[in-house]
Formats: C-alpha cells, sequence, structure tokens
C-alpha cells in the first residue's frame, strides 16, 4: 500500500508573513508539498483570484459546506468565515503527497485533533511591535480590523506550545530554510522509525 503524505500546517498571527512564507516555498522549485487552497467569505483583495488564492463563497455557500461536512476544519476570523476542503487534502495525502495547509490558530488546533500526527509549525513574529507594523504597511485593513486582528494575535501567540515547532519569520528566505530542514528531519524520523519497525516484524 502507498505510505499515505505527511499533513503539514503552517498557522500563526494575522500579519507574521505567512502568506509571504507560503508563496515563498512554493516558487522554489524544489518544494514537494500541495498547497490546500482555502474557502473564504473574505472579499477577495486587490489581485486576488478566486480558485488562486482562495475559493470565495457567500455566507450561504459557506454554511452549506459546513453542513454537508465538506469542510476539514472551519473557523469564524474578525467576522469572516475560513475552511479547508476535505476532499482534497483526503485524496491528496491517500497519493503519498504531501499537503501543506497556511491557516489561523483555530482552525490549526482542529485538525490537531483529526490528524495527531500531522506536523505543526507556528510561525512567529520576533516582537508584537514588529507584528503590528507588518499588519499595518500591508495596508489591507482599516485600524479597528487591525485592533481586533492585534488582540486576536495575543491569545494566538499563547498557542504556540500546543505546536510541534515554532520558527521565527525575522527573514522571510531564513524561516523558509528552517521549514524545509524541518519537513526534511520528520520524513527522515518517520521513515526510520517504520523501517525500523519493518526489521523488528521480520526477525519475529
Ligand atoms: N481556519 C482557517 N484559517 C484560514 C484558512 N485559510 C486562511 N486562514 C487564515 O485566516 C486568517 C485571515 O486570512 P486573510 O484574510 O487572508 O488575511 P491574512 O492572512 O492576514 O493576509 C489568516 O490567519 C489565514 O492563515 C482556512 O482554511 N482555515
Ligand atoms: N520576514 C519578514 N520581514 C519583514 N516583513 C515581512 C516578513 N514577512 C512578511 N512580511 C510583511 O508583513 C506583512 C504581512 O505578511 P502576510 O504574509 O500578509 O501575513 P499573514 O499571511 O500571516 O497575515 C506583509 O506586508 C509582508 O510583506
Amino acid at each position: 500500500m502507498r505510505e499515505r503524505g505527511l499533513l503539514i500546517v503552517l498557522s500563526g498571527p494575522s500579519g507574521v508573513g505567512k502568506g509571504t512564507v507560503r508563496k515563498e516555498l512554493f516558487s522554489q522549485n524544489d518544494t514537494k508539498f500541495e498547497y490546500s487552497i482555502s474557502m473564504t467569505t473574505r472579499l477577495p483583495r486587490a489581485g486576488e483570484v478566486d480558485g488562486v488564492d482562495y475559493f470565495f463563497k457567500t455566507r450561504e455557500e459557506f454554511e452549506q459546506l459546513i453542513s454537508e461536512d465538506k469542510l476539514l476544519e472551519w473557523a469564524e476570523f474578525v467576522g469572516n468565515y475560513y475552511g479547508t476542503p476535505v476532499d482534497y487534502v483526503e485524496k491528496t495525502l491517500s497519493e503519498g503527497k504531501d499537503v501543506f495547509l497556511e491557516i489561523e490558530v483555530q482552525g490549526a488546533m482542529q485538525v490537531r485533533k483529526k490528524f495527531p500526527d500531522g506536523l505543526f509549525i507556528f510561525l512567529a513574529p520576533p516582537s508584537l511591535s514588529e507584528l503590528k507594523n507588518r499588519i499595518v504597511t500591508r495596508g489591507t485593513e482599516t485600524e479597528d480590523i487591525i485592533e481586533g486582528r492585534m488582540k486576536v494575535a495575543k491569545e494566538e501567540i499563547i498557542m504556540m506550545s500546543a505546536y510541534d515547532y515554532v520558527v521565527e519569520n525575522d527573514s522571510v528566505t531564513l524561516a523558509c530554510e528552517r521549514i524545509n530542514a524541518i519537513v526534511l528531519a520528520e520524513h527522515c524520523r518517520r521513515e526510520r522509525v517504520s523501517k525500523r519497525y519493518m526489521k523488528m516484524l521480520e526477525v519475529e
């Protein structure tokens, strides 16, 4: 039987640089993960494309997906729904490919319950003031929303101890290198563990 792929979850507070790091990772030719495009009720930002950045849905459509159990996890984040399509994740993992989710903390904790052997990476800001600075300079949110996101961010940072790894996003290049190293190490570790068991079974 083909071995299932690894579920990699990158999470962390809004504005820390998850999207930037994820785009950089996926622009590298040797990246072997498959990105799971999320569903959201948030309006597209300038330049965002339906089916590329997100699948943009109405609240009614999203609630229908929840009621039909089509989402692996979902969360309401600062007034909008976000969720991961379960069929895509299951199908891709069963093809032996690694799936990469970039999601906020509530959703990551739901995934942790369903996939306890997933790889959970928390992307951390160098400081709270740098986090606010990044949200402000991105310029996509109003003052009210920025305050809302900073409040949520403090609660999210407390959750970092529930992750397997914390990666500081001081530099996008370094953060990507750290993530690649963690995934590589995790593959080696899992392979070695399963090989050790195979050996034991051969002996008995
Ligand atoms: N739970 C969950 N969160 C998601 C999903 N997709 C994106 N998010 C997170 O939702 C939050 C808001 O995303 P977005 O509005 O694109 O803003 P930005 O990531 O802060 O630029 C971010 O923390 C995303 O990582 C998803 O499928 N599920
Ligand atoms: N390592 C970094 N150093 C400086 N600025 C960064 C870094 N990573 C991301 N940024 C900037 O921070 C802002 C928020 O990044 P973004 O990827 O949208 O965050 P998130 O997806 O976590 O909300 C963007 O303007 C981005 O260019």
